[in-house]
């Protein structure tokens, strides 16, 4: 491995620009080596000013550039098997934003070849697990200074979704966040999902079912209900409660800057994801590119991905039917047992 981790970044959309701006400029140990988007002006607006930088318009050219040693997939979610399947067959170590694969048969094709490569070579971007308030907020858990949890309460809402977000989506996109977090959280799989459509909001565009309520079981009883609001219009707010035994913590509303002028306070609300989780990007990457470094995966894996997607599928057919509908599992293949 060279001195400098060698990436190869597949979509240079608004995740993938930012990622390439991240891996140049603020974590240590890696260099961008290949920025691939089929939009050819975006890759190369993404890549301008970085030496030895390969620019492609498709993700094959950008694996096989010189000195490609890994790669950080942030396509859109239907791109993601084909990426993850092509860097497995090269042996590469993969950085993959969520979700992994949207569809649970997908997802677990991404699975079965990481198992019969027999090392685990993927990460899963869920960076909430490295957001300092959901750790502080694992440890305790954890710990269980407070008993054991009973139930998550979870606010995730969006000032607007972008203008192909479909109602599916904010189960399989936006709540893939909260069903990661709820698993590592509680270390816990989930059982069932219900999903119900409160009264849609006029700022939704026509025919998006938004906001949706989302309802989890787990394996040992506990539940965890989901609020998303995907154009809520007023602010990224993302909050989550734990309601245990012998008491409850909250975090999520320490985002907010208070500025005090002409007589009055006033709270400033992040606007989106970037600005909210922009500690949390950088410290994914940063331990994705020192554990890959060292040959090892640290972060969410496959299995985590495929959970996910497994859930997420799960959620939109409740969206569809009405129903309660069960959250069944693929057997776990021995590679990703706990070690
Ligand atoms: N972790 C987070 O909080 C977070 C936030 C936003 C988006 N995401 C995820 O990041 C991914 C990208 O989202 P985005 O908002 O940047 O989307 P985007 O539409 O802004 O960018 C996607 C880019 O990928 C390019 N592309 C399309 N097909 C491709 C292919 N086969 N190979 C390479 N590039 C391809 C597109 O031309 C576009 O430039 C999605 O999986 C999304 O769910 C994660
Ligand atoms: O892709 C984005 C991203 O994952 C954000 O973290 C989430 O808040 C949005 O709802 C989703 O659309």
């Amino acid at each position: 491995m060279s001195e400098l981790l060698g990436v190869a970044v597949l979509g240079a959309g608004h995740m993938g620009a930012d990622h390439v701006r991240r891996l140049d400029r603020v974590v240590s140990g890696a260099r961008v080596a290949a920025v691939a988007d089929p939009d050819a002006d975006r890759a190369k607006e993404a890549a301008a000013g970085i030496d030895g930088v390969a620019v492609h318009t498709t993700a094959e050219a950008a694996l096989d550039a010189p000195g490609v040693e890994a790669v950080l997939i942030a396509s859109p979610g239907e791109a993601h098997e084909e990426a993850l399947l092509a860097a497995f067959a090269r042996g590469l170590p993969v950085l993959c934003e969520k979700p992994m694969v949207p569809d649970s048969a997908g997802a677990l094709r991404v699975v079965e070849a990481e198992a019969r490569g027999g090392r685990r070579l993927a990460q899963i971007g869920f960076m909430r697990r490295y957001d300092p308030e959901y750790r502080r907020l694992k440890s305790l858990l954890d710990g269980g200074r407070l008993g054991r949890p009973l139930m998550l309460h979870c606010v995730h809402r969006n000032v607007s979704s972008p203008p192909h977000f479909t109602s599916a989506m904010l189960v399989t996109s936006s709540v893939s966040h909260e069903i990661d977090a709820a698993r590592w959280l509680l270390g816990q799989e989930l059982t069932a999902v219900t999903v119900l459509r409160p009264r849609p909001s006029a700022g939704a565009p026509a025919g998006l079912i938004d906001p949706q309520f989302v309802l989890f079981e787990t394996e040992r009883g506990a539940l965890v209900d989901v609020e998303i609001f995907v154009n809520c219009g007023f602010g990224y707010e993302v909050r989550c409660e734990a309601v245990c035994e012998s008491g409850s913590a909250r975090i999520g509303e320490a985002h907010t800057l208070l500025v005090t002028a002409a007589g009055a306070a006033r709270e400033e609300v992040p606007q989106d994801y970037l600005v909210r989780f922009a500690d949390a990007y950088d410290r994914q990457v940063q331990a994705w590119v020192d554990a890959t470094r060292r040959g090892r995966v640290t972060g969410p894996g496959a299995w985590d991905g495929y959970a996910a997607s497994v859930a997420a599928e799960a959620g939109v057919r409740s969206l569809e039917t009405g129903t309660r509908t069960p959250v069944v599992l693929a057997p776990r293949p021995a590679l990703y047992d706990p070690s």
